[in-house]
């Protein structure tokens, strides 16, 4: 299947729309926060398969994109289903020790952003894994230099 060259049909978009206000509440309500401080920052969709020469690199994600303050996964297939390997795994670092999540189809990990949180995805040595990035920002700047997603040029008209 080619992703690049799918477009969006109207439904698509509005659950999406309804999936990215729940996972702010949820965001909010989990981290205390009120829900307006939260601003839309990059989505994306990955899928990954074992034909892939680069995997999911130790990282930070503040660093790695810019702007995260606060990052959910919303996984759409899972680990020993429809692919195998490719757990999420917080790095061990300072007093924490390391964690690892199987992913799940609608499994929802949450979590801040920045140095306290350095994650990988391990390998996947079967299948396709396929999981939803979506972050929230607290800088209304940052949050008005993100592109909408999707791009209106990949929905689908009518
Ligand atoms: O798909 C995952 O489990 C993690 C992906 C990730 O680390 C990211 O999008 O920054
Ligand atoms: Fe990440």
């Amino acid at each position: 299947m080619d992703f690049k060259s799918l477009k969006f049909t109207q439904k698509q978009v509005e659950a999406y729309t309804s999936v990215r206000r729940l996972l702010r509440l949820q965001v909010a309500e989990f981290f205390g926060l009120d829900p307006e401080t939260l601003q839309h920052d990059m989505t994306f969709f990955s899928h990954i398969n074992g034909s892939k020469t680069e995997y999911w690199h130790s990282h930070i994600d503040t660093e790695q994109y810019g702007t995260f303050a606060f990052t959910t996964l919303l996984y759409l297939n899972s680990q020993d289903e429809d692919f195998h390997g490719g757990e999420f795994v917080f790095e061990a670092h300072g007093t924490s020790s390391a964690a690892a999540v199987e992913p799940r189809a609608g499994r929802v990990v949450a979590f801040s952003s920045d140095a306290e949180n350095p994650h990988k995805v391990l390998k996947v040595t079967k299948g396709i894994r396929m999981a939803l990035t979506a972050a929230f920002t607290c800088s209304t700047e940052k949050a008005l230099s993100i592109e909408a997603f999707p791009k209106p040029s990949l929905v689908a008209s009518g």
